[in-house]
């Protein structure tokens, strides 16, 4: 039965709930966000949330503005949620920073800020590395155009790697090349788990039973393939740390901090090897997707809005010359070009949900009554993509961010979340789409493929939507 006062929403069914009508809608119009959005219009027009139930999961989804803002305020929503889904990804027990709360999640967020600053982070060393990195980019896309006048890139998945190495520099002390296989097999692997699942769960966590009777059909055995090798990629990395730790000499990455904090004090409080695994793991997926998605979902729309990318050209002429790479200090001087960094991260994170949230215990929103464990979720479309807030909202105009030609962001922009459980790695994000999308534009210019339609905006939908696979004509610039 819904709960008295409960936040208005479709039938709930015995044992499906909603499920059968969000699964048609969704198959009609392609995206969760959209079916959610349908289903708004037909049954809480005005109401600023949404409730459905799914299997065993309680939703509530954050419509409004207003309501996000005081959903994401309320500390009595600021649990993760629990259940099969988010225990089997970290074997059965909570561990992480991601999708954990509690004492656990408080102790480790804190540490694992407190510690990634000594290598770089949320500092000048980040920008260097983010540089380091784009001059790589730089010599591979050099490698691939050789002796010809241009070449036709796939562009959706490019910056994957070299994202990611901007991280791992700071966790693990590596960098990758794009083309080891082990990295390629790994990167294939996250793309399909995050396109299976979705923000609020899989269909064997809102129906737990069928993780043991149809394991394939459910998506659990996936879910669990993907996981094991990626738990398995970390311990290496972490028992080659182990290995050559040496007590006396300095710590060179977070892992060694890590370690060391083990071997001087065991594993106490809510210290131990499997939660630093989680906490790589976490890192890894929530760091690298988003940011690279956001930079293809950019990359997209440059190729097909040739006069932004005329600007931002001229821009980085003007400012940085031809006879330098970019850098992060260049940023305050580069207003356009800043701008695309936010315009790139509203089209991404426009076209899903936040991380979910759950009542720790029975609270109220928008008026309503919200049940303790009722899992609660932003719906960032209906700020990001909104026709008041974003004037025709699909199109790319990071002159929306821009007030006499400074940066100014609205208060309605945040998709990095707020308060407490506000994304950790925005500083890095930002700072990588901008020293990446910079680097790549002083070099080249990116073009429609000839006699190729331009890259599609029906993006493809998961827990972390990516940009249509799309390719570009990348021609280095006279
Ligand atoms: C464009 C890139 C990114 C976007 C749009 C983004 C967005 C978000 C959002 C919306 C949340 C949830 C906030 C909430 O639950 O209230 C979040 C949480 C989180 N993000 Fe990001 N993120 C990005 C990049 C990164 C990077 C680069 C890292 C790691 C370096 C990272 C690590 C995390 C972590 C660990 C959390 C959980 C925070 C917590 O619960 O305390 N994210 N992010």
């Amino acid at each position: 039965l819904k709960p008295r006062n409960f936040p208005p929403g479709p039938k709930w069914l015995p044992i499906f709930g909603s499920a059968i009508e969000v699964s048609k809608l969704r198959e009609k119009t392609g995206y969760l966000y959209k079916a959610v959005k349908e289903l708004s219009t037909l049954y809480c027009k005005d109401s600023p949330l949404i409730a459905l139930r799914i299997g065993k999961d309680r939703i509530v989804m954050v419509n409004s503005l207003e309501a996000n803002k005081e959903m994401l305020a309320n500390e009595d929503i600021d649990g993760r949620p629990k259940g099969i889904f988010y225990q089997t990804r970290t074997w059965g027990e909570r561990r992480g920073v991601l999708l954990t709360d509690g004492e656990l999640w408080k102790e480790q967020r804190r540490f694992l800020l407190k510690h990634l600053k000594e290598f770089g982070f949320g500092k000048r060393g980040m920008g260097d590395i983010a540089c380091v990195e784009a001059g790589h980019m730089i010599k591979d896309v050099l490698n691939i155009i050789g002796s010809e006048k241009g070449a036709t890139i796939q562009m959706h998945n490019f910056f994957n790697t070299y994202i990611l190495n901007t991280l791992w520099t700071m966790m693990a002390g590596i960098r990758y090349n794009p083309n080891e296989p082990e990295m390629i097999i790994l990167q294939g692997l996250l793309f399909e788990l995050f396109a299976a699942v979705d923000m609020v769960g899989a269909t064997f966590s809102h129906f737990p039973i069928l993780s043991v009777i149809a394991p394939t059909m459910s998506g659990y055995k996936d879910f669990i393939k993907t996981h094991k090798k990626i738990w398995a990629f970390l311990r290496e990395e972490i028992q080659r740390h182990k290995e050559r730790f040496n007590p006396d000499k300095e710590d060179k990455d977070f892992m060694d901090v890590y370690i060391r904090v083990l071997r001087e004090n065991g594993e106490v409080n809510t210290y131990s090897e499997g939660q630093l695994v989680a906490m790589c793991m976490d890192m890894f997926m929530a760091g690298t997707e988003t940011t690279s998605k956001s930079m293809s979902f950019g990359f997209s729309y440059l190729v097909r809005e040739q006069e932004v990318q005329r600007k931002a050209q001229e821009e980085i002429d003007r400012v940085v010359g031809r006879d330098r790479p970019p850098n992060l200090d260049d940023r305050d001087n580069m207003p356009y070009c800043t701008a695309i960094v936010h315009e790139s991260v509203r089209h991404f994170m426009g076209r899903t949900f936040g991380v979910p949230h759950r009542a720790l215990k029975d609270t109220k929103l928008a008026g309503y009554d919200i049940p303790e464990d009722t899992m609660v979720v932003s719906n960032f479309t209906n700020i990001l993509l909104d026709e008041e807030l974003y004037p025709d909202p699909y199109s790319f105009r990071p002159e929306r961010f821009l007030v006499d030609g400074a940066v100014k962001l609205p208060d309605h922009y945040f998709p990095f979340g707020i308060f407490k459980h506000r994304c950790l790695g925005d500083v890095l994000a930002k700072c990588n789409i901008f020293v990446f999308t910079t680097t790549m534009l002083q070099r080249f210019s990116f073009l429609p493929v000839p006699g190729e339609p331009l890259p599609s905006l029906n993006h493809v939908d998961g827990a972390t939507p990516s940009a249509a696979p799309f390719k570009a004509l990348v021609v280095p610039r006279a």
